[in-house]
């Protein structure tokens, strides 16, 4: 069965003048076969499953490069702390609690919202791993889930990511794909860095990883290195892979030359950098220096939410304001970060990200017939600007629809919804 979505604004990320006012994507199994203007003309030898997408802008769906999906759970919780006062005295206390039962409502907690406002990948960093690839994988979004590197059992760790590797990456039809995960500088040791850049050479895979994120870190890591967590980090092998590297707030010029020479991505989380008072990473000029910024949300209670089209809002917004410079981060580029760079950074620009004919197809409808949405001038910036995840209409991912007009149709709203209430009072009436 082919889907024919007819009569939307299409905004392909191919380039900025490529805006189609009027057109149809047509979807042939996973892909994206045709893509034009005006009409659909063949229509009448085919059968066709129709999703009329007028009044409504295509977009590629979004690409969340950094969060901790089952942290859903922790929504609220520890309020008001900076980052090493809140992971010590109260989110690591309350992580020690839970189980994989608790992870796997959490993950399915996380996929309903990513699909509710328009994310259809994301690279996680969490626990229980194998619960959150069978609760994303069943959603139908695309996960990039990471086995993380934390603590003393390092090694044990390592040696577990590889078995959950050949069970999991490539799963549920090639939408979950596994990465590492050493946490950050911080927590991790020379050696169990050292050894996961190697696993992950080993096993040719992407390495997650937190850098930067606040000047204790930078603090810690001179004091105990001699050098930046950058300049620590390259000397561990660790940018010889793959690197999605989350924050990157505190770096010198130096730091940045390191990270475009090994093509590390920097994943900007914006509002969880406001939010732990971390600071403002230096992003217009890193993507001046060509280094790929992508964008993620960080964990739902650093945030509070998963929401995509909010973060790029307040991506741009913090970029105008901390360079005094109301050129900064566009409305398109801010799209960009959100999706064509996201891609790039999972390396996966040939299959996500754009749509355009031989892309899978990773489709997002927003809904422009509201009150907030009209006029439309410039519509990048009524999505980036005015919009927010509550405006998402119709989600397709892999040539499947996830979402139609409001309604998800992979997960049962109301019975995960019950499941979180349940989870959270089994976790607080644990010791
Ligand atoms: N403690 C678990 C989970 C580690 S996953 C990643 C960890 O990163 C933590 N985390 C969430 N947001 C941030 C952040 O912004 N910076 C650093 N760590 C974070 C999160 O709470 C979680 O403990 C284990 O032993 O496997
Ligand atoms: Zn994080």
């Amino acid at each position: 069965m082919k889907t024919l979505i007819k009569d939307c604004c299409i905004i392909k990320m191919t380039n900025e003048n490529e805006i189609i006012k009027k057109g149809y994507i047509l979807i042939e199994e996973d892909k994206i076969s045709k893509i034009g203007e005006g009409e659909y003309k063949d229509l009448k030898d085919e059968k066709l499953n129709i999703i009329d997408g007028e009044g409504t802008a295509a977009i590629p769906g979004l690409i969340n490069t950094h969060t901790h999906c089952s942290m859903t759970l922790l929504r609220g919780y520890g309020e008001g702390l900076p980052l090493m006062k809140w992971l010590n005295e109260k989110i690591w206390p309350f992580e020690a609690k839970l189980d994989a039962e608790d992870i796997y409502i959490g993950a399915e907690l996380a996929a309903l919202e990513m699909i509710k406002s328009g994310t259809t990948c994301f690279l996680d960093m969490y626990y229980f791993e194998d619960d959150i690839c069978k609760a994303v994988g069943q959603s139908g979004i695309r996960g990039i889930i990471c086995t993380p590197v934390i603590g003393d059992d390092w090694q044990q760790r390592i040696e577990r990511f590889k078995a959950f590797y050949k069970r999991n990456n490539g799963s549920f039809d090639g939408r979950i794909i596994n990465m590492l995960a050493p946490h950050a500088p911080y927590t991790c040791t020379r050696e169990s860095l050292e050894q996961s850049a190697k696993a992950a050479k080993e096993m040719n895979c992407g390495l997650h990883i937190h850098i930067a994120e606040t000047l204790d870190e930078v603090e810690t890591i001179n004091k105990t290195y001699g050098c930046s967590p950058v300049e620590f980090l390259e000397q561990t092998g660790i940018f010889e892979n793959k690197v999605i590297a989350a924050h990157c707030v505190h770096i010198s010029d130096k730091d940045m030359e390191i990270l475009k020479k090994y093509n590390v991505t920097a994943a900007h989380c914006p509002q969880s950098n406001m939010k732990l008072s971390s600071g403002i990473s230096p992003v217009s000029k890193m993507l001046a220096l060509g280094i790929n910024v992508s964008l993620g949300t960080d964990g739902a209670s650093s945030n509070n939410n998963l929401d995509m089209i909010e973060e790029m809002q307040t991506a741009s917004y913090l970029q105008k304001l901390s360079t005094s410079d109301a050129t900064a981060l566009s409305p398109y580029e801010t799209l960009e970060m959100a999706t064509v760079n996201g891609a790039k950074a999972l390396g996966l620009e040939k299959e996500i990200g754009k749509l355009d004919v031989g892309m899978k197809a990773d489709i997002v409808l927003i809904d422009l017939n509201k009150p907030h949405m009209v006029p439309i001038f410039d519509v990048c910036a009524n999505i980036v600007y005015s919009g927010s995840g509550k405006d998402v209409k119709t989600v397709i991912v892999n040539g499947k629809t996830v979402m139609e007009d409001y309604v998800v149709k992979t997960m049962n709203e109301k019975d995960i919804l019950n499941s979180v209430k349940k989870s959270v009072e089994n976790i607080l009436s644990r010791q």
